[in-house]
Parts: structure tokens; sequence; C-alpha cells
């Protein structure tokens, strides 16, 4: 398969501490993919660095054929990169509906923008709350609110920051058939995500980081078995 994202060699600190550490990193397009780490392993970091919101030291991405390395953000979000961080980004004083004309209106126009919020609204069975303020949803309406925003656009890579952080049960097994409806459709998605069931029920593969560097990279079964893993988690495994 053709590679959608190549990350080489890189490489990013803040004063003392190393947020990415030499990290060579590929996704194929199509691929749905799941990066785990403990707290402060550089996940977040990572996005930011995909995004342009971070200009790494050392190392180049490349994003569907191009060098998207000194790209601004607005750049990279054009291309089709799009994200989903931890805190929901949605304006809450705004109905649903307004927060994805937001979301939509630089990219679309006219019937098309019409057609993208009603589609959207259906698949995150959200029509029903299409006035409501954004800030008066559920938690988990609030986080879907903000997955239709990001991709209604049409992205090819889709980033989520701990899609179901707060969730329910319930919630959260409909967070995951959402995103594998989402790349049965051809998106391509890399999720960071610590609740080992979500990331089964949506994930073949899983990388996970510690210190700012790839510590293993595997099947679920492989990375579960996985003693370094293990360890790393229960934080008996230091950087030296
Ligand atoms: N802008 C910044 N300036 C200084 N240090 C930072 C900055 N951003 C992140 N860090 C530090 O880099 C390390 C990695 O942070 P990051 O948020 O990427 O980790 P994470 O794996 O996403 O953690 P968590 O699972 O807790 O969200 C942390 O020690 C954090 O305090």
């Amino acid at each position: 398969m053709t590679k959608l994202l190549q990350v080489s060699g890189l490489c990013k600190a803040f004063g003392g501490v190393v947020v990415a550490d030499k990290i060579d990193f590929s996704l194929s397009a199509g691929a749905m993919h799941c990066l785990i780490g403990p707290n402060g392993a550089g996940k977040s970091s990572f996005f930011r660095l995909l995004l342009g919101e971070h200009a790494p030291d050392a190392g180049t991405i490349t994003f569907d054929g191009d060098d998207i390395t000194h790209l601004r953000s607005f750049q990279r979000i054009r291309r089709g990169i799009s994200v989903k961080f931890q805190v929901p980004g949605i304006f809450k004083a705004l109905s649903v509906r307004q927060n994805l004309e937001v979301a939509f209106q630089s990219h679309l126009s006219g019937s098309q923008l019409e057609q993208t919020i009603h589609e959207m609204l259906e698949f995150t069975e959200l029509s029903h709350v299409v006035a409501t303020p954004a800030g008066v949803l559920s938690h988990g309406q609030q986080q879907w609110l903000e997955i239709a925003m990001a991709v209604g656009v049409e992205p090819k890579l889709l980033l989520l920051d701990e899609p179901t952080a707060g969730m329910s049960p319930d919630e959260t097994r409909k967070t995951g058939d959402m995103l594998n409806e989402l790349n049965n459709r051809g998106i391509t998605i890399l999720a960071v995500e610590h609740d080992m069931a979500f990331v089964e029920q949506i994930s073949k593969r899983v990388t996970v980081l510690h210190f700012g560097s790839i510590f293993a990279e595997g099947t679920i079964a492989e990375i579960v078995d996985h003693m370094g893993v293990q360890e790393i988690y229960l934080g008996t495994v230091d950087d030296g």
C-alpha cells in the first residue's frame, strides 16, 4: 500500500524535555492505527508536530507524497490533515448547526454545505439537537460534534487524541462504530487511546511511545503480551 504519512528522524525538545526522539513512523493510505503510551510519553506532542503546531528540531514529515515539514498548520489542514484534540474544540454558545457551519464554511458553500451538514448530523445522530447550544449536549454528543466538524471537510488523515476520554461504555462503543465506518469510507485514522478494549475494537496495529521514542509496534495481542510495555505502564523502565 502507498504511504500516506511518512515521518523520518523526527526530533523535538522543550529545554531538557525530549518529546520526540528520532521518531520513524509511517501510515499506509486506509490504515486505522492506534498510538498508546504512558502519561507524558509525547503522544499529543507528536500530533502537534504532525499538525505543524510545533516546529521540529530535526527530521521530516511527508504527507501524500509532499514534504510538509515546514508548512504551517492551515496549509497542512488544506492538504487533508484533520485533528480532534482531547479538549473539545467546539463553540459552546453556538448551536450544533452553527458549529458545523463554522467548521465547513471555508471549504463549502450553498447546497454542498447544506448536504454535508445534513450528512454529518445523520452520521453522528445529532439531527434532533441541531438547534441546541453545543455546551448543553452530553459529553459524548460534544465529542461526536467535534468528530463531525473534523470529518465533514473530507480529510485524508484524521488524528484523534483520546476520542473516548470521559465517555460511558455505550458511548465508547458507538464512537468505535463511527470510526470504523469512517475508515471504511476511506479516511486514514491515527488515534491516541488508553482504553485497550476500544483499541481492539478499531485497530489491528498499535505503536507504543515512551519518552518521545517508539518503544514497540505490533498487533494488539503482541503489545498486550509485551513484557517491556507492561513495565513502562508500571513505571519500571527508565529512559537510560
Ligand atoms: N510546549 C511545551 N513546553 C514544555 N514542555 C512540554 C510542552 N508540551 C509538552 N511538554 C512536555 O512534554 C512531555 C510530553 O507531553 P505530551 O502531552 O506530548 O504527552 P502525552 O503522551 O500526550 O501525555 P498524556 O497521555 O498525559 O496526554 C510532558 O512532559 C510535557 O509536560
